[in-house]
């Protein structure tokens, strides 16, 4: 057997073998862990290769798994490659071509649904055409640079040969997937690693020094350590229900310098919990919802194989059952900022209606951050009063 026949064997075992309970990441890492012998080449290689199969969502269901895969990198790649050139000669001459031309080589058709099954669900403003392609492209990574740090992050990047973007805003940088940020700028405090679509969310933000604002689903507190950047002023109270993930966020503030916030753990559906706040009063409330987080299976695409469409509907009780119970610690004039990185029409516009239904507040801008133009998240942001 050749490597490259080895490689795809490997490849069909490790797909064959994965469930869907773990990230594929993970997955991986431990397969590769009991396969010590494979050394880094051979790794990244047959990871490749099972990354761009499940790229290809439902396509060629029926067609043999070897075919599938081979197909995959087909579709993936844009640069003839040695994986090819051993097992699909043709379409290794073929692999620059544009996509349109190289799916008419496939023995299946390549349409948006068989790529991305649920597509009737997208939210309304999401071209579902354009969408379901661009699950055959990986993301890319991307960083916020502090004010007064882009010429030293700039410096430090060409330093280390980094083909990079620095978007018109001089503060969104995308760099190729992989890069190794902290070891090129080692000065914490400098950037924030941080997806372009998930930065855009903070347009809706338009926060005032001295208000008082909650993000009531925190996590580690990528939009609060936004928030903060844009007005330092503001009161923070951060919230979550995993205390492992405030213990994230609290490392992340300590390394952007933020000291001043109240932090506490927090089921927003648990029966006590709205007594439990007692008489509070927010300016602002971000609620970056728990989700399907199908606007990231660009970097996930496993997860177009393994999610299971009954989910949507679980998350839309969820979210809606949270906002029920956030708003009425808004003021009256107050903002509430729902976020989303979900391209499920369920999630977002559906639940925006739904608050609008409980409550005085009414949609006032935002909606779909379409972050797939510049190879980022999908994400969802609308900003209601
Ligand atoms: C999309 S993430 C938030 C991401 C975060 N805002 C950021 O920018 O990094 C949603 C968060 O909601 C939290 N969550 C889920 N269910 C919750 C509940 N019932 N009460 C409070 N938080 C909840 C999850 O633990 C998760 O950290």
């Amino acid at each position: 057997m050749t490597r490259w026949e080895n490689y795809l064997s490997s490849a069909e075992k490790i797909i064959g073998a994965y469930t869907g309970s773990l990230p594929l990441h993970h997955f991986l890492k431990s397969f590769f862990k009991e396969h010590p012998y494979m050394g880094g080449r051979d790794r990244r290689w047959i990871s490749q290769l099972v990354y761009h199969y499940f790229r290809l969502g439902h396509w060629g269901k029926t067609l043999p798994l070897k075919e599938r895969i081979i197909a995959g990198t087909f579709l993936c790649e844009t640069a003839p490659n040695d994986f090819l050139a051993v097992l699909q000669p043709d379409w290794n001459e073929r692999v620059s071509l544009p996509l349109s031309e190289k799916a008419a080589l496939l023995p299946a058709p390549l349409t948006p649904d068989a790529i991305f099954p649920l597509i009737t669900s997208l939210s309304d403003s999401l071209d579902a055409n354009a969408y379901a392609y661009t699950m055959l492209t990986q993301p890319r990574l991307f960083i916020r640079v502090r004010q007064q740090k882009l010429d030293k992050v700039k410096a430090l990047l060409d330093k280390a040969g980094i083909a990079y973007e620095v978007f018109a805003n001089n503060t969104t940088i995308a760099l190729p997937n992989g890069t190794k940020i902290e070891t090129i700028v080692t000065e914490k405090s400098w950037y924030e690693v941080q997806d372009a679509s998930s930065q855009q969310t903070g347009a809706l933000f338009l926060p005032a020094a001295g208000q008082r604002w909650w993000d009531c689903c925190a996590a580690s507190g990528g939009k609060s350590i936004l928030l903060k950047d844009q007005q330092p002023g503001v009161q923070l109270l951060v919230s979550d229900v995993r205390r492992s993930i405030l213990e994230n966020l609290q490392q992340r503030f300590a390394a952007a310098g933020i000291k001043h916030y109240d932090a506490r753990v927090a089921d927003l559906t648990a029966p006590g919990f709205v007594a439990s706040m007692g008489h509070q009063q927010f300016d602002g409330i971000i609620l970056d919802a728990p989700c399907s987080g199908s606007g990231t299976w660009g970097r996930t695409p496993e997860s177009i194989s393994f999610f299971k469409p009954e989910e949507i509907g679980k998350y839309q009780q969820l979210q809606q059952k949270i906002a029920h119970n956030v708003v009425p610690f808004l003021k009256k004039g107050g903002a509430l900022i729902y976020i989303t990185c979900s391209v499920f029409k369920q999630e977002n516009e559906e639940v925006v209606s739904y608050i609008e239904r409980i409550s005085d507040l009414r949609r006032q801008t935002g909606g779909v951050i379409r972050g797939y133009d510049q190879g980022a998240d999908t994400m969802y942001a609308v900003r209601l009063s």
